[in-house]
């Protein structure tokens, strides 16, 4: 019996490369067969898969050398096809059907791009076709670029209200301190709103990682508040996805327990949107104290506004920005620049942000 429904599961490069920068066939296959047990026990998989640039990398060699960027493109162009066509040989011999999604960041920009997404995954977990999802390497533009698959996997995960999110590294967890000394040991446990993580992580990545330890342990607090289990865990162990939603007691990984919160999917994407916004509210210390007040839902009035940065229409995002400089959260705007600048400090007229289209920090 299978605790969630539910599960995106996140494969860093490290999980599906061998120390010489090969594909590990073997893991990729290991991967595929503990995926396609929980499929036939009647879970849903969102399977994120990194691995692209690693795999291209040892199959090309450039006849010149390349700026980072047209590497990133040629070895992902051609480690993509390489990593997914695996993938569908792997899960057909299990009789699985899966299917590749590329995505960009501009994907989850507006409302109706990510609806549109939602709405390909959901088509295709109802027809029980496995979605592996990777971020198009070769036309993302560096500036507008996921940090890394982790911050994918994050947005996956909130977007398609999974139970449970599994970051598979090449750790055992996050540690206390350095992951290879070994006074330090794995944190088993993480409650929401607990503390800040950042004394024990080093800027030290995998050799193929790009964001690191940090940017998991920031999107799975993010995501873990959300309502949504996280687990970080390593991805080289055998079993270790069964083992981790089988055996869940004894089997050695950091969970993030998720928040009781009830928060609304449009709630959700606002919170993944700060890189978004088209503009920025500053509001005054009254407007401030009532939005952070946890005992009641504040709207953000015109008059609680002090001044407002950017040009935006009616529905964009906007960054909202306390006196003291600190940013309170993001909302999606019911006015557009022009009209909300007329507006500024005046009572008497609907909500600039409603809360239920406000997600604060
Ligand atoms: N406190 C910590 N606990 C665990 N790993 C850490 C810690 N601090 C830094 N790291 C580094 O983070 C790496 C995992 O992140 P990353 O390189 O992004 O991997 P992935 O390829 O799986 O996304 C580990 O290999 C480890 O070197
Ligand atoms: N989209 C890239 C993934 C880069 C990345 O985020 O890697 P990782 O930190 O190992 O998950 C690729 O497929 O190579």
């Amino acid at each position: 019996m299978i605790k969630y429904k539910r599960i995106a599961v996140k494969v860093g490069s490290n999980v599906l490369t061998r120390p010489d920068g090969r594909l590990d066939v073997t893991r990729v296959s290991a991967i595929v067969d503990q995926i396609s047990v929980l499929h036939k026990a009647g879970a849903e998989i969102i399977l994120i898969s990194s691995g692209a640039v690693a795999s291209g990398r040892s199959e090309i060699k450039p006849h010149k050398k390349l700026d980072a960027v047209s590497a990133r493109q040629l070895f992902s162009a051609v480690g993509q096809a390489k990593l997914i066509n695996r993938y569908y040989e792997l899960f057909r011999e299990q009789g699985i059907a899966c299917g590749q999604i590329l995505t960009t960041k501009e994907n989850f920009g507006s409302r109706s791009l990510y609806l549109n997404q939602k709405n390909c995954i959901s088509v295709m977990l109802e027809n029980k076709v496995i979605p592996i999802v990777n971020e198009n390497d070769t036309t993302s533009i560096t500036e507008l670029m996921f940090t890394d698959n982790d911050e994918l996997s994050g947005l996956m995960a909130t977007m398609m209200d999974v139970d449970a999110l599994i970051i598979l590294s090449n750790v055992d967890g996050i540690y206390n301190g350095n992951p290879s000394d070994p006074a330090s040991h794995v944190i088993r446990q993480i409650l929401p709103g607990q503390q800040d993580m950042d004394d024990y992580i080093s800027d030290q990545k995998s050799t193929l990682g790009r964001g690191g330890m940090h940017t998991k342990c920031a999107i799975a607090q993010k995501v873990a508040a959300e309502g949504i289990a996280v687990m970080i865990a390593n991805g080289k162990k055998e079993n270790i996805l069964l083992d981790l939603l089988k055996k869940s007691e004894t089997t050695i990984c950091t969970l993030f327990v998720p928040s009781e919160k009830e928060i609304s999917s449009v709630k959700k994407w606002i919170a993944h949107s700060e890189d978004f916004a088209k503009g920025v509210v500053y509001v005054n210390a009254g407007a401030e104290e009532a939005l952070l007040d946890e005992s009641k839902a504040s709207s953000l009035l015109p008059v609680g506004i002090s001044r407002i940065e950017g040009e935006f229409e009616e529905g964009d995002i906007v960054k909202i920005i306390g006196e003291s400089g600190r940013t309170i959260g993001v909302g999606k705007v019911q006015y557009d620049s022009a009209s909300a600048r007329k507006l500024v400090g005046k009572k008497g007229h609907k909500p600039f942000i409603h809360y239920d289209y406000m997600s604060l920090d």
